[in-house]
């Protein structure tokens, strides 16, 4: 199931995340760690307004780690706390805890300081589409409670489930729309897959594809297609894309949605390392 954002579907969205937000002390908002900044909720400030929160930079292990550390200090910058994370092996859990009751240490101080009974830290995860909220509930909850997919939009239907004695988690994530206006936004989100691919051109897609890892990413580019040099132009790469995995129609022409298919699949699972698409400074 694809959820398709109309501003109906927008304002819904944000009126669940607003109403839950008073049951809870922290949003975790989980963004995609090799798109920070496209896998992020455009409207994210004024939805969650002074509500302490703590970035999550989820997929990290996809992640070139270098920019990941980079994306840290751009959020500590910001006066925002930031993990990075591998909700599919369970890397970083234990420090979500730690890093919360750091972040929220002054206001139960003061709760109990005013002799209210210490409670576990009350906890909402808010996320985009597909960035892995289902998979880290069920890692903090250390069991299958809430359904997961590689399909954009399967999570559903509210439950607390508890995170050790420390922490209570909304068993239901916020789910909230992607910065889609932009076109170099939505070819990110397509690649890491926050978005169908059926949207877009796949012909696009690889080529905006391809001009990254050209210019981010050379040596690995050549690496992987064999090239001694970079070709002078799209076509040329593909054609030797083509002609070297065997991507061919009849008569030997090459087959350019089979290379633009290839290319996409081989970048989604890994077969260029680990890659962050985005770099703080130019955000
Ligand atoms: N490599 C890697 N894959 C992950 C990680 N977290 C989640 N995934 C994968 O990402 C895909 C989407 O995960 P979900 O947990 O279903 O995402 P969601 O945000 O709940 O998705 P919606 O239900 O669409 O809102 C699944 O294939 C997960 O296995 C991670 O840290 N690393």
């Amino acid at each position: 199931m694809t959820i398709q954002w109309f501003p109906g579907h927008m304002a819904k969205a944000r009126r669940e995340v607003t109403e839950k937000l008073k049951l809870v002390d922290i949003i975790f908002e989980l963004v995609d760690a090799r798109i920070p900044y496209s896998s992020r909720n455009p409207m994210i400030d004024e939805i969650i307004q002074h509500k302490p929160r703590l970035v999550l930079l989820n997929k990290a292990d996809m992640a070139d780690k270098e920019m990941t550390k980079e994306w840290m200090a751009f959020f500590a910058e910001k006066g925002i706390k930031s993990l990075a994370i591998n909700s599919q092996a369970g890397e970083g859990m234990r420090q979500i805890t730690a890093a919360s009751q750091e972040i929220l240490k002054e206001k139960f101080d003061r709760l109990k300081a005013r002799g209210v009974k210490p409670r576990a830290i009350r906890a909402m995860i808010v996320g985009i589409p597909n960035v892995g909220k289902s998979t880290l509930i069920n890692r903090l909850a250390k069991k299958n409670i809430a359904k997961t997919g590689n399909t954009p939009g399967v999570t559903k239907s509210q439950q607390w489930i508890k995170v050790g004695k420390e922490m209570e988690l909304l068993d239901t994530p916020g789910i909230l729309w992607p910065k889609f206006e932009d076109q170099e936004v939505g070819m990110k989100l397509a690649i890491t897959g926050a978005i169908k691919d059926t949207l877009l051109n796949l012909h696009d897609l690889a080529l905006y594809s391809l001009k990254f890892l050209e210019r981010a990413y050379p040596e690995r580019l050549m690496d992987r297609y064999k090239l001694s040099e970079l070709p002078e132009d799209a076509a040329a790469l593909f054609d030797h894309i083509g002609k070297l995995r065997g991507c061919l129609m009849a008569g030997g022409v090459v087959d350019y949605d089979k290379v633009a298919e290839l290319v996409i699949r081989e970048i989604r699972s890994d077969k260029f390392g680990s890659i962050s698409f985005e770099k703080p400074s130019e955000y």
